[in-house]
């Protein structure tokens, strides 16, 4: 039985549809993700979860219990969002307390110790807000929100207002914190890797649906349709007609064509023996070689479209900035939508 329900949920604002007939289910102990641009509804979504807002229909329910419309506090969630969102004149240990007093609960002081060290913030107890840096800020609202052991957590773009480096220690540490309590998970981002790294599951959103919803590899290498291809990963996606046009055949059907960059092969436009039983060949001209970290990247001009092209760095020989070449785009790897 799952362990958080979303059952045909909508709402809008006037005019606005924001979330459209969304249905989803989450297992216990699952990191699930809500990725998708800006104004796509992952945020209301999430809040709607928090009862922070109110759906016009459909219904939530956590741990079997229709939640939908009790109040954020019966509600046993827990919510971090982007702003950290502290008490700024309580000390680290008074901020992670709060809940937990006003719920006049047993073993505080254990209770919040316990959590400090699970952040790692041993020696802060005393500071205050403004004393710690953006990343153990997010730290101390994470160890405020888990210390009322909610039954889900929920989490609006954590991260993103932390530098790189330090978000991505913070996303490796919350992987940790989430996998040692077994918490299920809610965390919403428009980040795309940061989604494929963290996620047991993703749920891609545009404009509020649910696009396709799978594990990270699943998404990226099988997208359900032409807005998936798009957003996930650096895939190449042309109109059928355009590509057919310019491998000269008439082989595929459907709407569009998606091909992963890191699948397709150049080779020299010398070269003779070039495979076209499993390959689509195309001729092309390399515009733009860039290198980022060990991928060299490759943008190839062709009569009618631009080739997106990802080679590991240690992949063999490299074409230069004006090479003619071969775009060898295998057969088995176009992905029809
Ligand atoms: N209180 C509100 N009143 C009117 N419209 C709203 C309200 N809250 C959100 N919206 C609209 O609903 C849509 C979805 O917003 P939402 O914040 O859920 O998107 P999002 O995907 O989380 O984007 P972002 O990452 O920018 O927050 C947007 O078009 C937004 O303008």
């Amino acid at each position: 039985m799952s362990f958080v329900t979303i059952d045909q949920v909508k709402k809008g604002y006037d005019n606005q549809v924001v979330l459209n007939n969304i249905s989803l289910t989450l297992q216990k102990g699952e990191f699930v993700t809500l990725l998708g641009q800006s104004g796509c509804g992952k945020s209301t979504l999430l809040r709607s979860i928090a009862g922070l807002e109110d759906v016009d229909v459909g219904k939530i329910l956590i741990d079997g219990k229709d939640i939908t419309n009790l109040s954020p506090r019966q509600r046993e969630v827990g919510m971090v969002f982007q702003s950290y969102a502290l008490f700024p004149n309580m000390t680290v240990f008074d901020n992670i307390a709060y809940g937990l007093k006003m719920k006049k609960a047993k073993d505080i002081n254990a209770k919040v110790k316990k959590m400090i060290e699970m952040v790692d913030l041993n020696g802060k107890e005393k500071s205050y807000p403004h004393q710690l840096s953006g990343g153990q800020q997010q730290r101390v609202a994470l160890a405020r929100a888990l210390v009322m052991e909610p039954k889900v957590l929920l989490l609006d773009e954590p991260l993103s207002a932390l530098d790189a480096k330090i978000r991505k220690s913070l996303q490796k540490e919350l992987k940790r914190i989430q996998k040692e309590l077994d918490i299920t998970t809610i965390f919403v981002t428009h980040d795309q890797e940061e989604a494929m790294t963290m996620s047991d599951r993703i749920f891609v959103m545009n404009k509020g649906n649910v696009e396709q919803s799978g594990t990270p590899s699943e998404i990226y290498t099988t997208p359900a349709n032409t807005f998936v291809a798009k957003f996930i990963g650096n895939y190449n996606v042309y109109n059928i007609e355009v590509f057919n046009k310019l491998v000269r055949s008439t082989e595929l059907k459907g709407n569009d064509v998606a091909v992963r960059p890191e699948v397709i092969k150049l080779v020299s436009a010398g070269e003779e023996s070039i495979d076209l039983k499993d390959n689509f060949g195309i001729k092309g001209i390399v515009k733009d070689v860039t290198m980022t970290g060990n991928v060299l990247r490759y943008e190839v001009e062709t009569e009618e479209e631009v080739f997106h092209v990802d080679y590991l760095h240690h992949r063999g020989e490299m074409f230069e900035q004006g090479a003619f070449v071969h775009i060898l785009v295998p057969k088995k790897e176009c992905i029809i939508l």
